[in-house]
C-alpha cells in the first residue's frame, strides 16, 4: 500500500491511520489502523458502543481524531469541500420532516450542485433502487421508520458519489428490501463506488470484501470473512468475533 495517497493510482481512497478518540477519561478508538481500495466494500462490526459511529464520524470530518490521520481520496480530513465527493447516511435520519421526500433530495441534490433533468433523473433513479418511488410527494412525517432509512440511504446515493459510507444502512427495513439494497450496493462496487458501512447483521457481514471488526474501540481483525473464519478456526463470523475478542482461539 502507498504511504502517499496522492500520487498513486493504487492509493487508497480512505487511509485510517493511527487513529485515537476520547472523551473525557475514555479512550474510544485506540490507535486505528486501515486502507480502504476502491472498488471494496468494507463491513465494519462490532458490538454496541464498540466505537464504529465514531470512527465513520472520523472519516467522513464530522468529529475531528485526538491522534493519527485520515486521509479521503488524497485530501486530509476534515475537510469541508469533501461533503461533495462522498455519500453519507448517518445512524439517525437528518431529514426536513415537514417538506416532502421530493423536497428533501431537491433540496440535497442542489447542495451536490445537481439541477434541472440531471436532478429530475436521479431522484426517480435514487428512489426506485429504495423501492419509494410511489411516496415521492409525501411528507417525510407520514414516512415510518423504515422508510425513512431508505430515504437517507436515496440521499447519500443521490450525487453518484465514488465514496459511500453508510452506518448501520439497513437497520429497519425488511428481508426483502435488504436484500435488494444489498444487490443494488454490490452492483455499484461493480462500477467502482467504494463502500464503508456499519452492520450488526452476520449475513451481512458475509457479503463484504473485507471486515473490519471492532471490539472495545480496538480494530481485533481485519480481512475477507473467509479469511477471518479461517485464522480463527471457525465456521461462522460470530464465532470468529468472540474468538478474536475474547482471546481464546481454537
Ligand atoms: N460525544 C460523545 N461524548 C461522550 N461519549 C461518547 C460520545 N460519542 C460516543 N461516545 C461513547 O463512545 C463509545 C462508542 O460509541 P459509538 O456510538 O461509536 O459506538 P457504536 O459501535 O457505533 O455503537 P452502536 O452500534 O450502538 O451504534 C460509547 O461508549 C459512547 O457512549
Amino acid at each position: 500500500m502507498s504511504s502517499n495517497p496522492s500520487t498513486s493510482t493504487a492509493a487508497p481512497v480512505v487511509d485510517v491511520r493511527n487513529i485515537t478518540r476520547r472523551f473525557g477519561d475514555k479512550t474510544v478508538l485506540d490507535d486505528i489502523s486501515f486502507g480502504v481500495e476502491r472498488g471494496e466494500l468494507l463491513g465494519l462490526l462490532g458490538p454496541s458502543g464498540s466505537g464504529k459511529t465514531t470512527l465513520i464520524k472520523l472519516i467522513t470530518g464530522i468529529d475531528k481524531a485526538d491522534g493519527g490521520s485520515v486521509v479521503m481520496l488524497g485530501e486530509r480530513m476534515p475537510k469541508l469541500a469533501m461533503l461533495q465527493r462522498f455519500g453519507y447516511m448517518a445512524q439517525s435520519d437528518a431529514l426536513y420532516n415537514e417538506l416532502t421526500a421530493k423536497e428533501n433530495l431537491t433540496f440535497f441534490g442542489s447542495l451536490f450542485g445537481l439541477k434541472g433533468k440531471q436532478l429530475g433523473s436521479r431522484i426517480q433513479e435514487a428512489m426506485a433502487i429504495v423501492n419509494l418511488q410511489d411516496h415521492l410527494n409525501k411528507t417525510v412525517a407520514s414516512y415510518s421508520g423504515g422508510m425513512k432509512r431508505r430515504l437517507s440511504l436515496a440521499l447519500a446515493l443521490l450525487h453518484e458519489p465514488e465514496l459511500l459510507i453508510l452506518d448501520e444502512p439497513t437497520v429497519g427495513i425488511d428481508p426483502v428490501l435488504r436484500q435488494s439494497i444489498w444487490h443494488e450496493l454490490g452492483a455499484m462496487r461493480e462500477r467502482g463506488t467504494t463502500i464503508i458501512l456499519t452492520t450488526h447483521v452476520m449475513d451481512e457481514a458475509e457479503k463484504c470484501d473485507r471486515l473490519g471488526m471492532i471490539r472495545d474501540g480496538k480494530l481485533i481483525a481485519i480481512d475477507t470473512p473467509a479469511a477471518i473464519k479461517e485464522k480463527s478456526g471457525t465456521a461462522t463470523i460470530e464465532e470468529a468475533f468472540i474468538v478474536y475478542g475474547g482471546g481464546v482461539r481454537a
